[in-house]
Formats: C-alpha cells, structure tokens, sequence
C-alpha cells in the first residue's frame, strides 16, 4: 500500500528568514507541492519561530481549505499552551505531538511514554475533542510494550523517527539494523491499533526499503531531504519522485 506524502515546509522558510524578504515564498512552495499531488503539507513551529513562523499558519490553512480540500495540515512540535492554542486556532487535521527542547536543533528522539503518559492522555484528548487526529513521535527501538504505552494516551497514531535509519546513507549494514527494529516497533503499533506515520530524513534513496519493510506506513513527512532535491529538480519533480518512492503510481 502506498504511503501518503506530506511536504513539510520548514527548510522553506528557514530559507526565507535569512533575510527580511518574502521569498522563497512558503505557501508558494506549498501549493506547488500540493499541486504535484502531495497528500498534504507538515510545518513544525517552534517557539523561536526560526522556520515557520506562527503566521505562516493561517496562510498554509487558507491554501488547503480555498484550493485543496482534500489535502491535509499537519502541525508539528511540543504541546506548550502557546502550541496547543496556536493548533485549535488552525485545526490541522492531525496535530504530530513531539519532545523537543527549544534549544534542539531539530527533533531526535521520540517520547518516552511511560515517564510522560498522563502528560500526553491529557494533551490528547485536549486535541481530540476539537476534532484533530492526534499522533506521537515514536523511537524506532522495537520496543512493543512503550507502544502499548502510546496507544493508552488515546492516540490514534505514532510517528517513527526514522532519523537513525536516514543516518546510515553510508552503511548499509547497519541500515538493515535499523529498518528491523523500525519495522518491529511499527508491527506492534499495528498490533494495538495505532496507525503508524514516519518522518526525519527520509530520502528517495532510503524509502523503497522501508516501505518494503513497512508497507502499512500510513503517511511520511518530508523536509530537508525533499527541499535539497527541489534546489536540484524543482518542487515539482521532486515531490513525483518522491511519490513514486512512498509506492504511489499516477
Ligand atoms: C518531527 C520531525 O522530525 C520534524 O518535524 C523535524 O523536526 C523537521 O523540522 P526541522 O526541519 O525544522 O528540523
Ligand atoms: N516529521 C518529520 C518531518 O516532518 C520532516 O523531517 P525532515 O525530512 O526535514 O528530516
């Protein structure tokens, strides 16, 4: 089954803030993505605001609801209460819950469930009751019994971090290692009932073995790969190309 494709916009714009200019133009990109035939569009706001920034939101919003309504919004980042408004405010169709520290480069592990379950069966059920699919970012470490952790939080998927997996672009080796332990935390998420997503550093190079490995993956969200293709082959292309790699035929 193929996996949906959703772009995220974030090298976009952090493109875009290094200088006071509007270009390159966030929502520009998005409807191209959208207009190649992604399934939706990813941002992952963070606090600083030094991606996306907290108004690219409405704009992002706009585009789908005016000219793509069957695509889908998902917004990315650490449920603080900014965050929580910031996604009743929006109503993405899926809020991706996900531990990051402000001061963290980019995201690089997923939650631990156990310590943080009451935390997130709170946030979730927050989100689910203003109508948003809820899913957590999810270490890829096999471990079955966190995932039936996630599950109890009431959410209705997980995100692998497949940021190990994307890391390995120089060792095949150790690229199996870790498509078997993404491939196992995924079958017990299966299992108890979460549909599972995937996301950080998936390339057209890396994806056909996962989803080989892994050909329930609902959804991928794609950034900083799909942007460096696009300075390459242009957004357009570059989302068919990656299409075609999530399994998809048009
Ligand atoms: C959760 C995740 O893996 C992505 O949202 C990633 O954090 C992309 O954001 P940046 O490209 O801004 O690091
Ligand atoms: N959820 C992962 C994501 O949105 C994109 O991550 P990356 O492709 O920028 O590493």
């Amino acid at each position: 089954m193929p996996a949906k494709l959703s772009v995220n916009l974030n090298a976009i714009a952090m493109l875009r803030n290094r200088r006071d200019l509007p270009w390159p133009d966030v929502a520009r990109f998005g409807r191209l993505a959208l207009e190649a035939g992604a399934s939706g569009l990813t941002v992952h706001p963070r606090p600083d605001q030094r991606h996306i920034r907290f108004s690219d939101l409405p704009v992002l919003r706009a585009l789908i609801d005016d000219d793509f309504p069957r695509a889908e919004f998902n917004i990315e980042g650490y449920p603080t209460e900014d965050f929580l408004v910031l996604c009743e405010k929006t109503e993405p169709e899926q809020v991706t819950l996900v531990p990051d520290d402000p001061s963290q480069a980019t995201s690089d592990h997923g939650w631990d469930f156990r310590k943080h379950k009451a935390f997130l069966t709170e946030t979730v059920a927050r989100l689910k009751s203003k109508g948003m699919r809820v899913s957590l970012f999810a270490d890829g470490d096999g471990d079955a019994e966190a995932v039936a952790v996630a599950r109890e939080t009431g959410a209705d998927r997980i995100e692998l971090y497949t940021g190990p997996y994307g890391g390995c672009f120089d060792n095949p080796e150790k690229a199996t290692q870790e498509i078997d332990l993404l491939g196992r935390t995924a079958d017990a998420a299966l299992a108890c009932g979460l549909a599972v997503n995937g996301g950080h550093d998936l390339t057209v190079a890396n994806l056909p073995a996962l989803m080989k490995r892994i050909p329930m993956l609902a959804e991928v969200s794609i950034g900083h790969g799909l942007t460096a293709d696009a300075l390459e082959y242009g957004m357009a292309e570059t989302v068919r190309r990656f299409r075609r790699a999530c399994g998809q035929t048009f």
